[in-house]
Formats: structure tokens, C-alpha cells, sequence
């Protein structure tokens, strides 16, 4: 593709208060999650692929961490991997070494989680839990990385059972407590689900952005069109310009409110609205920028944008 893009040279975020946005029962997860740990061998913690240093929960760390510790890092469908050495060795470094890319929703690399929870576990001393025969996870992360869909995919691989876990395409589905699911006969392995919600770490507004992006966050609470426009500036800073073509674009462009102009008329998402004139009032029609910016997120989420990795 030829063409010429001014990139903009940083993003303005603005004024933002990054504060509330969580819900009130993800603090109190982590309390429950601490009271659970003596029954727990393993904790596997999911997070999004895209996003494999931000938003991780440094409290998990601190008040879970003393357990064996595996990382899923799920949605790999939707995030560009080719550097997949880089997070790999930045991960190792932090102390992470136990590591596996998922995408629950097509089942791949599923059969990688049970050896390597049996080989963790193997290697590790099982203080309080020696005699018993049965090993016992907790499956933790933040909201909507795919906890549910990982615990449904062992049971389908290990057990060639259903759902047991509900899945959600919003953030917070999973809220009931603690509930105790079996997901393999041999070795005889069980989970705790929830509430293994544990609130983001947001250090910046540009970690909220990106987690709320990856749909972690409520979109309402951080806002569609700052989104839409970060959303932007990481695809063409990533010069993933999928966009161009999936909405009919001559070019790609750096101005969100030029872009959502587009893709309103393009998908007809307009909206009649009353204009004062000096010779009385008349109906025009505008573009509808917020469903544009909504359309062009969730297009995003479905990967039909293209691979990104936002770290
Ligand atoms: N593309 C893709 N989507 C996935 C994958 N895993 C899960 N999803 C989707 O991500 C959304 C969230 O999945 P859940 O399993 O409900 O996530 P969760 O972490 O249990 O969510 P909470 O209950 O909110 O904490 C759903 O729409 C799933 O279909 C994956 O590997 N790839």
C-alpha cells in the first residue's frame, strides 16, 4: 500500500481520572481468593495476549505469588506474536518463567496446560497438601480474558464435557463464588473459577486505554471516542492498516473524527438533526460518530482489524 500518513507523534489522553473503573466485588475477590489458597497447588492466571505486561495484577503477586504460578496468555488469535521472544524474555526477567499462548475459542495449545501444571506442581514442595492425591487450581486473572473459556476448554479436551463456566463477551460475567470444578480425570485435577477476578493494575491512562480495548474495562466508563482514538493511533504507530480495506478507505489517516466520518456514511449510520437557521429550522443529516466508534472497536475485538500487540 502507498501512501503518505502524517503519524501522530504522541496521544493526548487528557485530564482522565483512571479511579473507578471497577466494580466493587473485585476487591473483594482478592480476599476470598487468600482465604482459598491452602486448597490451591497451582494458581494459573490468564491474561490477553495483547497485552502481556500491562494491567496484571501486582497485588496477586504479593499476596498469592508463594504458590507455583502459571501464565496463560490467552486470545494469541488476536495478537500479532511475531515477538513473541521479546515478551517471552522480558516475562523471564520479572520472574515469569512458566508461560503458554492460548486461544481458547479454537482449543489451541490447550494440551500444554495439564502437563505443565503436573510438571510445576512436581517440581515445587506441596506444603500443606502432601497426602492428598488430588490436585487442586485457581484459575485468576482480570475480567474477560477468557477464565471461563479456559476452564470449558480443559473440561472439553480432558473430560469431553460442556460448559461448566459461564462465558460473556463483557467484562464481570463471572461473579458467583467459589465454585469447585473438576477438569481431568488422570491426573485427577480440579479448579476453584471464581472469583479469580482481580482488579487491573492501571499505572497510566494509556494501560486503561489499552485494557479497555482488549475489553477489560466497560467501555461506557472509559469512553468510546477516546478509545476509537487510541484505537487508531496504535494501528497505524503498529502500521496495521487492515482498517483501509475493511471499511472501503482510499487511504489511512490519522484524525479519528475524518475516520469515523467515513466509516458512518460508509455503514449509513447517520442521524437526522434539527439546525437553527436565520430562516427557521431544517433537518440535516449528520454522521453518528459514536455508533461509527462502536462498530470500529468491536471490528477491532473481533480481529477483523488485524493482529496487534499493544506492549
Ligand atoms: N478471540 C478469542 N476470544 C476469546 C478467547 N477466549 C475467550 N474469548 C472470548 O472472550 C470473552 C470473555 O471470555 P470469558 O471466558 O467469559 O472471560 P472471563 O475471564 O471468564 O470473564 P469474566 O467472567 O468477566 O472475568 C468471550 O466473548 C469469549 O468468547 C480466545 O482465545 N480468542
Amino acid at each position: 500500500m502507498r501512501f503518505s500518513l502524517l503519524l501522530r507523534r504522541g496521544f493526548e489522553f487528557g485530564e482522565r481520572e483512571v479511579a473507578h473503573w471497577f466494580p466493587g466485588h473485585m476487591a473483594r475477590g482478592l480476599k476470598q481468593m487468600k482465604a482459598k489458597l491452602k486448597s490451591i497447588d497451582c494458581i494459573v492466571e490468564v491474561h490477553d495476549a495483547r497485552i502481556p505486561f500491562s494491567g496484571r495484577n501486582p497485588i496477586f503477586e504479593e499476596s498469592l505469588g508463594i504458590k507455583p504460578h502459571l501464565l496463560i496468555l490467552n486470545k494469541m488469535d488476536l495478537a500479532d506474536l511475531t515477538q513473541e521472544k521479546r515478551i517471552l524474555t522480558k516475562l523471564k526477567q520479572q520472574g515469569i518463567g512458566n508461560v503458554i499462548f492460548t486461544d481458547c475459542a479454537r482449543d489451541k495449545n490447550i494440551k500444554q496446560v495439564v502437563p505443565a501444571i503436573t510438571k510445576l506442581i512436581g517440581s515445587s514442595q506441596r506444603f500443606q497438601r502432601a497426602e492428598n492425591a488430588e490436585t487442586c487450581i485457581m484459575v485468576i486473572g482480570v475480567p474477560n480474558v477468557g477464565k471461563s473459556s479456559l476452564i470449558n476448554a480443559l473440561r472439553r479436551l480432558h473430560l469431553r464435557k460442556g460448559k461448566a463456566s459461564r462465558v460473556g463477551g463483557e467484562p464481570g460475567i463471572t461473579r458467583a463464588v467459589l465454585t469447585r470444578i473438576q477438569v481431568s480425570e488422570s491426573p485427577l485435577l480440579y479448579l476453584f473459577d471464581t472469583p479469580g477476578v482481580l482488579s487491573p493494575r492501571i499505572e497510566s491512562v494509556e494501560t486503561g486505554m489499552k485494557l479497555a480495548l482488549c475489553g477489560t474495562i466497560l467501555d461506557h466508563l472509559v469512553g468510546e471516542d477516546i478509545m476509537a482514538n487510541y484505537l487508531l493511533y496504535t494501528l497505524n504507530q503498529q502500521q496495521q492498516y487492515r482498517y483501509v480495506e475493511h471499511y472501503g478507505l482510499e487511504e489511512p489517516c490519522s484524525e479519528i473524527d475524518t475516520l469515523l466520518k467515513k466509516i458512518a456514511l460508509k455503514l449509513g449510520k447517520t442521524q437526522k438533526v434539527k439546525a437553527i437557521t436565520g430562516v427557521g429550522d431544517v433537518n440535516i443529516t449528520v454522521p453518528n460518530y459514536s455508533a461509527a466508534a462502536y462498530d470500529f472497536i468491536r471490528t477491532f475485538r473481533c480481529g477483523q482489524l488485524g493482529k496487534v500487540m499493544m506492549d
